[in-house]
C-alpha cells in the first residue's frame, strides 16, 4: 500500500516537533528517513502509526489515517519500535503469535499457528527459547517477526539495525528489501548512513524536524549530509558500495 504525508505538523506537549513534512511512498518501496538525534525520525513514524494527534494529512492507500480504526490500522500497519526491555517468559514462538491479536477471535486458529511458523522460520529465529534469555540482535528479529505476524501491508521500523553486528544488519536489510520486492511497503529509520544509501530504494533526510530533500541513494552527496548533520563528510563509491567518510 501506498503512503502519503501532506503538510504534516506535529506538537507534542506544546513543543513544535515536525512542520511541513511532504512525502510519497510507493507500495513495495524500501523507504529510509536518516537525519541526527532529534531531528524528529521517531515522531514521524510514530505518527504515522497513530500514536501521536497531527494536523495535515497521512493517507494509507488513499484513506485518511483519522478514518482507520485501531484495530483495523493493526492489520495494515505493523510497528518495529526503537527501544524495546524485552524481558519477557514467553517462547519466541508465544511472542511472535502475540502479532496475531488483531485476527484472532476466541480461539488460535490454523492459519494463525501457519503464519506464526513460517514468520519464524523465514527469519530463523529461535522458536522455542525464552525471549528474555535472547541476545540483542536475536530480540530485535524477533521484534520484527512479531510485526510481520500482523501480515502488514506497511511495515514501520526504528532504528531496525541499531543492535545488530555487520553480519546481522546485512541480514536483516536483505530480509526487508526482499520484503518490499514482494510488495511491502516497508518505511524505516536509520542512524547508519552506509545502510540506508546501500539498500533503501530512496531516503528522506530531515533535520529540524523538516524534510530537507527526498532522493535516490544516488543523489545523496555531501552538501546535503553537511547541512543535516552539520559534519563534513565526503560520499564516495567503493567496489560498488556507497560510503559515507567523516572528514576529520
Ligand atoms: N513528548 C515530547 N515533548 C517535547 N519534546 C519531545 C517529545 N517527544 C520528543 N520530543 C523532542 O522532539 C524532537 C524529535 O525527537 P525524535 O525522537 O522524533 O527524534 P529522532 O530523530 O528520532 O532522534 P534520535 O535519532 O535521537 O532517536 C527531539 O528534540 C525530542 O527531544
Amino acid at each position: 500500500m501506498k503512503v502519503e504525508v501532506k503538510s504534516l505538523k506535529v506538537d507534542l506537549d506544546e513543543v513544535l516537533i515536525l512542520e511541513g513534512v511532504n512525502l510519497k511512498v510507493k507500495e513495495g518501496e524500501f523507504f529510509g528517513i536518516v537525519g541526527k538525534n532529534g531531528s524528529g525520525k521517531t515522531t514521524l513514524l510514530r505518527t504515522l502509526a497513530k500514536f501521536y494527534p497531527k494536523e495535515g494529512s497521512i493517507y494509507i492507500d488513499g484513506r485518511e489515517l483519522e478514518d482507520i480504526k485501531l484495530d483495523e490500522l493493526a492489520r495494515i500497519v505493523g510497528v518495529v519500535p526503537q527501544e524495546f526491555e524485552l524481558n519477557v517468559n514467553f517462547t519466541v514462538e508465544q511472542f511472535v503469535a502475540l502479532g496475531r491479536i488483531p485476527y484472532i477471535r476466541i480461539f488460535e486458529s490454523e492459519k494463525d499457528r501457519e503464519v506464526v511458523n513460517r514468520v519464524i522460520d523465514s527469519l530463523k529465529c529461535p522458536k522455542n527459547r525464552i525471549v528474555r534469555t535472547l541476545s540483542g540482535g536475536e530480540k530485535q528479529k524477533v521484534l520484527i517477526a512479531k510485526a510481520l505476524a500482523q501480515e502488514p501491508k506497511v511495515l514501520l521500523l526504528d532504528e531496525p539495525t541499531s543492535h545488530l553486528d555487520i553480519k546481522h544488519q546485512i541480514e536483516i536489510v536483505k530480509i526487508l528489501k526482499s520484503l518490499a520486492k514482494r510488495g511491502l511497503t516497508i518505511i524505516a529509520t536509520f542512524h547508519d548512513l552506509n545502510l540506508a544509501l546501500n539498500f533503501c530504494d530512496r531516503i528522506a533526510i530531515m533535520k529540524d524536524g523538516r524534510v530537507l530533500k527526498v532522493c535516490k541513494p544516488d543523489e545523496v552527496d555531501s552538501d546535503v549530509l553537511r547541512e543535516a548533520f552539520e559534519v563534513e563528510v565526503e560520499v564516495v563509491n567503493l567496489n560498488g558500495w556507497k560510503v559515507v567518510i567523516p572528514k576529520v
